[in-house]
């Protein structure tokens, strides 16, 4: 028996982000660090749709669909349990993901994901939360999610929830190295403790960089790349090291980790160049894959709002 063709859907898409700064204080008694970060959202998105459904359920696809968790701890399942708890409603709803941000790789996929179910779901049930009611219900999903609902660029204090927008001109044209196997956050934070340990002043964001960002000035931005949790990262994965060295011999304007890894942002000269640079790290063979992006790009955003034509197929139910 096919499904009734009366299912309203509604699609969002959200962004990777690339953490142009991330300066990291000690560890607090509750597991976290400060942090003063400067996120830039990235042309890499997310899709997630949310389908009217009798009970809950979640499919995934794209390239790394397998590396991603489909039990209770995805977080747009999360988000989605979250919304309806908040809100006092209790439908279901069939989410979609459909992954085009690398799974563990310090690019927020699945914070992405969270901030695209929160606004979806709101769209379907009619919830109708505000801005600052879905930040701060963000805000309890991961430390990233509130910025996947932001976009574009911002200074995040506290755990990286607490967001302020920051003024960028232009577009900067990254390539990033990849690899397959992903990082673990809570890991690259635990080497950071026994490595670096971090200062007990809260960290600042940096200010070369923002004025490279409001100046619109590439060259002045790639030199001011930082990351308190680079040298973690490359302590877990000394491959890395490889991969920065041959974007940087590739003309790159600066190269960081980003996050906590273990992709690699390559800042270049424009479109074209970071294609050449995402060249020369697939023939070195210093990477898994690559890819090129651009940013700043907006935040989460509706992309259509459908009364479902399509039967679910076997695979998506
Ligand atoms: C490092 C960053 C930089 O933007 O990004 P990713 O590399 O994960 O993309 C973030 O701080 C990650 O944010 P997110 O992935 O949402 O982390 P959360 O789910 O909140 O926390 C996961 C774990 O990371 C550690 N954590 C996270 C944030 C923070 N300010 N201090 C921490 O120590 C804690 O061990 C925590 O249990
Ligand atoms: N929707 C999701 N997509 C991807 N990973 C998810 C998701 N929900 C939970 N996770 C878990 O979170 C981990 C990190 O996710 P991700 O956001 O892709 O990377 P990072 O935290 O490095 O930016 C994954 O390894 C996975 O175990």
């Amino acid at each position: 028996m096919t499904t009734s063709t009366t299912a309203r859907e509604v699609r969002v898409r959200a962004p990777g982000k690339i953490n142009l700064a991330l300066a990291v204080g000690r560890r607090q008694d509750d597991g976290y660090h400060p942090l003063a970060t400067v996120f830039q959202a990235v042309s890499a998105y997310e899709e997630v749709t949310a389908r009217e459904a009798e009970t809950t359920s979640l499919s995934v696809s794209g390239e790394q669909a397998d590396l991603v968790p489909t039990d209770a701890s995805n977080l747009a399942l999360r988000a989605a349990h979250l919304l309806a708890e908040a809100t006092g409603v209790d439908p279901g709803v069939h989410l979609h993901l459909d992954k085009g941000v690398p799974v563990a790789g310090g690019m927020a996929g699945g914070s992405a994901d969270a901030a695209a179910a929160l606004l979806a779901c709101d769209a379907l049930w009619g919830t109708g939360l505000s801005r600052e009611q879905l930040h701060e219900l963000a805000a309890e999903l991961g430390s990233d999610v509130p910025f996947a609902l932001l976009g574009q660029t911002a200074v995040g204090r506290g755990r990286g929830d607490l967001l302020t927008p920051a003024l960028s001109r232009g577009e900067y044209h990254w390539a990033l190295g990849l690899r397959t196997s992903g990082l673990s956050t809570p890991q690259v934070f635990g080497a950071f403790d026994e490595l670096i340990g971090g200062s007990e002043e809260d960290p600042e964001p940096d200010r070369a960089l923002l004025q490279a960002l409001s100046a619109g000035d590439p060259v002045a931005l790639g030199q001011a790349l930082t990351n308190d949790l680079q040298a973690a990262a490359l302590e877990l994965a000394p491959q890395l090291a490889e991969t920065l060295a041959v974007a940087e011999d590739a003309g790159a304007l600066g190269v960081v980790v980003s996050g906590s890894g273990p992709t690699v942002a390559a800042l270049a000269r424009s479109g074209q160049h970071s294609l050449a640079i995402a060249a020369a790290m697939t023939a070195s063979g210093v990477a898994d894959g690559v890819r090129t992006v651009s940013g700043p790009v907006t935040g989460a955003r509706l992309v259509t709002r459908t009364a479902a034509r399509e039967p679910l197929s076997q695979d998506e139910r």
